[in-house]
């Protein structure tokens, strides 16, 4: 992995990702600084079309204006149809993880050299309702795979316990594999998620609708400690 961010991102895991899909964006820079204070070491930016997923969000120029307010590794969530044919927008803008659902594409292999040659780390998305099988061909061709633990298009839904069986799969197919894990992520559901092998942990209302996100975060940071697969 060249891409700098995304290395350190990986230096960094077990890592919470705030989903900034819930933030106050009248206020985005006040909530990026808060974030960055409270020593989180990544951002996580979801991007939907409303064709993809029954939802939209934001696109490039909220990207590019996160861009601009921080260093923090920044990882993109593509939940749109043909993500290949935005790779290069989303790399100028500033992505430095890019990751985008294996239901969105027909063909996987030429949309994955696309991003790598934009020299951003290259994630897959699983939704619920896909195996894993549509992934592992391409395990050595990709740093991340993001399992989905509920249906990609909104925030504040709850965890579907199917991704925890697609982590273990995973992890044991390829134990250095960075694995992460999006939605309903929260204090109930964090260290099952870290049991079964995940890495970075996405996690947007257990943070957002706390007004002490400080707070908050601590306690999935220890949460995730005193379930490390890696300690007695
Ligand atoms: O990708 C998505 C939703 O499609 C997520 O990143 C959510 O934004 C996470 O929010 P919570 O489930 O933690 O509320
Ligand atoms: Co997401």
């Amino acid at each position: 992995m060249t891409n700098p961010r995304v290395k350190q991102l990986f230096e960094a895991a077990p890592a919470i990702l705030p989903s900034l899909l819930q933030c106050d964006f009248g206020n985005l820079e006040r909530e990026v600084r808060r974030l960055e204070d409270d020593g989180c070491q990544g951002l996580h930016l979801d991007v939907m079309d409303g064709v993809f997923v029954p939802n939209i969000s934001y696109g490039m120029p909220i990207v590019d204006a996160i861009r601009k307010l921080t260093d923090l590794p920044l990882d993109v969530h593509l939940m749109i149809q043909d993500p290949g044919g935005y790779a290069q927008a989303f790399s100028d803008a500033g992505a430095d993880l890019l990751t985008f659902h294996v239901e969105a594409v027909d063909e996987i292999a030429p949309v994955i050299d696309n991003v790598r040659s934009l020299n951003m780390g290259t994630g897959l998305v699983l939704n619920p309702g896909t195996a894993i099988d549509a992934v592992t061909p391409f395990l050595d061709q990709i740093d991340v795979v993001l399992v989905m633990s509920v249906d990609a298009g909104f925030g504040g839904q709850a965890f579907n316990p199917v991704a925890i069986d697609k982590l273990k799969a995973l992890r044991a197919i390829k134990p250095d594999l960075i694995l992460e894990i999006d939605g309903g992520v929260n204090l109930g559901t964090i260290g099952s998620c870290r049991e079964a092998g995940a890495d970075l942990f996405v996690v947007g209302s257990a943070i957002f609708r706390s007004s002490d996100y400080a707070a908050a975060l601590d306690r999935l940071r220890a949460e995730v400690q005193r379930h490390d697969p890696h300690s007695s």
